[in-house]
């Protein structure tokens, strides 16, 4: 379990490091202010943060609260106001931000602080097994995260049940957005040990510098500002799963140590001469290409190959368009659970040739692009229900220029040169302006409308300057 803790003065850090050192495997982050707070939670996976109220000399600094309310919105983590302060306002507004209990600093003691974090322990393990064990009884016993029924998903469903049964690292690879992250969760729920941590690792947002002593520990002097023996996340895991995400950020000296556990299951400590087991499983992903980056020396060549076996390929949402529906419906009922009490609640339907149209659009950034696009959508549409028209509009108005009418022409593009014709430029031209004449039943004028051109180019085409049957 990684615990933060969030207060000013190095004194009063001390004293709380000092009882958390006899809790059972908890590894201990500390901060001094806010910002410092914020980055330790975007870059380690920090369970609970033991958070001061005041985070400065100046009494009337809330800073505590802001990061309650940062944490519960944006974090799984769980925050505890310790405070110099008895004032029942302080507690009633820590309690109503967020704030999972309150421990006033002339109480702190091991028996006050050790049972809190057992609680919290046990209450994780419980929720992850109830999680495991949910998933495990999900439709064909697959993890219900992820949805789409088309046939790419059925494939990837499969590869997923084959690779997670073994014991080995896997590399999860596809492009930003695709769900590489839910691919990783269901390896983890459906591998050999469920129950066992899921540690998920950003090689990107760690400090180069800090990156050796986070995945591997230290000892106590390894390095200024080492003044205690630290577990890294190679420990923390156990025997579940290190989810190592942004694979290709992690810097070239890591890579190789990485290379050398995955070939002899050891590793070491920062500062020391000790190599210990490594007992859980690797599991990487990336959205980068890195045979690509090997081949530009970018990224070790022996670690891809090492990690290209048991290999996950996460299809782009364009090669699945058919789960666009189910997807939006997912969406929209994640919405509907969100929206604030003030609005007058609603849920989101949509005509089917509003979905005809969202499948017809490519979504570079997959997934988590259809998504922020339906919380849009429920902010700022309000038709009821969604048809093309609305969708339009709100594409042209919203989402900038015509994307929709773009994306349509990209579309039959793309079928166009896939067809064995030889001059397609010549063909296309040609079938325009005969589909035109036909739907305008011979008529020049209304087929130029159709096309969007003015008549006298309907005429050159055609060949003929007369004006035929107006
Ligand atoms: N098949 C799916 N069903 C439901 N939700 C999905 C699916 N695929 C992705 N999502 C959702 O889309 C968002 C992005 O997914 P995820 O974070 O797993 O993508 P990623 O491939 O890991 O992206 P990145 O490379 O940028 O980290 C998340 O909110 C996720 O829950």
């Amino acid at each position: 379990m990684n615990v933060l803790i969030v207060d000013d003065k190095a004194a009063a850090r001390a004293i709380l490091s000092d009882i958390l050192s006899r809790g059972d495997q908890l590894q201990v982050h500390e901060a001094a202010h806010l910002q410092e707070a914020r980055r330790i939670l975007a870059s380690a996976p920090i369970d609970l943060a033991l958070i001061d109220l005041c985070l400065s000399d100046d009494r009337r600094n809330t800073d505590g609260l802001t990061l309650v309310r940062e944490m519960r919105e944006k974090t799984t983590a769980i925050p505890v106001i310790v405070s110099m302060s008895s004032d029942m306002e302080s507690i009633r507004a820590a309690m109503r931000t967020g704030a999972y209990d309150y421990i006033l600093k002339d109480s702190l003691s091991d028996e006050l602080v050790l049972p809190i974090i057992h609680g919290i322990q046990s209450h994780q393990r419980l929720a992850r097994e109830v999680q495991q064990l949910r998933a495990r009884l999900g439709p064909g016993h697959f993890p219900s995260g992820l949805v789409g029924t088309s046939e790419v998903m059925a494939k990837l469903r499969d590869t997923i049940k084959r690779v997670a049964i073994w014991d080995k690292p896997v590399l999860v690879i596809g492009p930003t957005g695709s769900g590489k992250e839910l691919v990783v969760e269901a390896i983890h729920a459906l591998g050999p040990h469920p129950t066992e941590p899921l540690l998920p690792v950003n090689c990107g947002a760690i400090p180069p510098t800090l990156i050796e002593s986070e995945l591997f520990g230290h000892e106590r002097g390894a390095f200024t500002g080492a003044e205690r023996k630290r577990d890294g996340c190679f420990t923390a895991v156990q025997q579940g799963t290190l989810f190592l995400d942004e694979l290709a950020e992690l810097p070239l000296q890591q890579q190789a140590q990485l290379l050398r556990v995955l070939a002899s299951g050891r590793f070491k400590r920062v500062g020391s001469d000790v190599e210990q087991d490594f007992h859980g499983r690797v599991v990487a992903a990336t959205h980068a290409n890195l045979e690509q980056l090997a081949r530009e020396g970018r990224f070790r060549e022996d670690l891809f190959h090492r990690l290209d076996v048991l290999t996950v390929r996460v299809p782009p949402l364009d090669e699945r368009k058919e789960d666009i529906p189910a997807l939006v419906a997912h969406f929209c009922r994640q919405e509907q659970k969100q929206q604030p009490p003030s609005r007058k609640q609603r849920s989101l339907r949509f005509t089917e040739d509003a979905l005809q149209l969202l499948m017809r659009r490519n979504w570079p950034g997959n997934v988590r692009q259809l998504g922020n696009f339906i919380e849009r959508l429920t902010v700022f549409c309000d038709a009821d229900p969604i048809d093309s028209e609305a969708l339009t509009l709100f594409l042209e108005e919203r989402e900038g220029g015509a994307p929709a009418r773009v994306d349509g022409l990209r579309d039959a593009a793309r079928s166009i040169l896939r067809m064995a014709v030889p001059n397609k430029l010549d063909a296309i031209d040609t079938a325009l302006i005969t589909e035109a004449m036909a739907l305008a039943e011979g008529n020049k004028s209304a087929a130029a409308r159709l096309l969007g051109v003015h008549r006298k180019a309907v005429e050159r085409r055609l060949g003929r300057g007369d004006d035929g049957e107006e």
